[in-house]
């Protein structure tokens, strides 16, 4: 359901960047889970390049079960930029949530009016995938944008809706990395450093995936795989 995302991001990073590999450990880039009512498949990629330290993308395939298209690029630490955040699930045709956002490092005036308001005529064409739905998991305003896509969908807006939006978004993406003048100075990179580990830390602590990883692949797997690979950053803290 979500191929078609994978693959148009593929192209553009192909064409667009100097990417070279970040090599996964074998266990973690790829597994096959008998565990569901189908065979759930998880396959990730991971690359890097001048503009991006860590370009990571996963796909879960467990046919009409489950799909799941899911994929966070970090800029490089000179660059203050959102990161671009992913994640589109389908659980059979019926349950279908889709998020899309340039995630802020900082929620200062400044770096809103510079990285975010730009959104604001793209995100206006597509009120439909914009649903103000309530977090349980996150909290709406950190490493969230006031102009992310996020909606309960049915599988003809992700083809006729959601995929152009993913386009003009990504787009976007691209044009305000082209114009963002990379830091120099220590303090800002520091800054920059410490705002993408906090954000790996957040995430690894808020992730709703680590349940559905657990049932899957088994708890030291996912354990695995949101601290070594997706949120690699973040360190585990003491289970309760
Ligand atoms: C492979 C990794 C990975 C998977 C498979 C994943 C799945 C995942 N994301 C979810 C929700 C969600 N996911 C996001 C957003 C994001 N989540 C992100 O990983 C990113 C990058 C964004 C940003 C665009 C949001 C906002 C929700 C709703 C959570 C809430 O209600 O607080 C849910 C809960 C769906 C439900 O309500 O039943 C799952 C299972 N998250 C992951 O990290």
């Amino acid at each position: 359901m979500f191929q078609p995302f994978l693959q148009h991001l593929e192209k553009e990073l192909f064409s667009r960047f100097d990417l070279s590999s970040r090599p996964i450990d074998p266990e973690l880039e790829f597994q096959i889970s008998q565990r569901g009512k189908n065979p759930a498949m998880i396959e990730s990629w991971c690359y890097q390049c001048p503009q991006f330290r860590k370009i990571r993308y996963t796909y879960i395939n467990a046919g009409e079960t489950a799909q799941i298209f899911n994929s966070v690029l970090y800029p490089s630490y000179e660059y203050d930029l959102p990161l671009l955040g992913v994640d589109l699930l389908a659980f059979g045709k019926k349950k279908i949530l889709v998020v899309l956002d340039f995630q802020p490092l900082f929620r200062d005036e400044d770096y809103l009016e510079k990285y975010i308001e730009p959104i604001a005529p793209i995100r206006a064409k597509y009120n439909e995938l914009a649903q103000d739905l309530e977090m349980k998991f996150y909290d709406a305003n950190q490493y969230f944008s006031p102009y992310l896509l996020f909606a309960k969908t049915d599988a003809e807006t992700v083809v006729n809706r959601l995929f152009p939006a993913y386009q003009e978004y990504l787009q976007l993406y691209w044009q305000l990395l082209e114009q963002a003048e990379p830091k120099t100075d220590s303090a800002s990179i520091e800054r920059i450093t410490k705002a993408q580990k906090d954000y790996d830390q957040y995430s690894a602590e808020r992730d709703p995936a680590s349940g559905l990883f657990r049932s899957y692949f088994g708890s030291e797997w996912a354990e695995e795989f949101v601290h070594n690979f997706l949120f690699e950053d973040s360190v585990p803290v003491a289970v309760k």
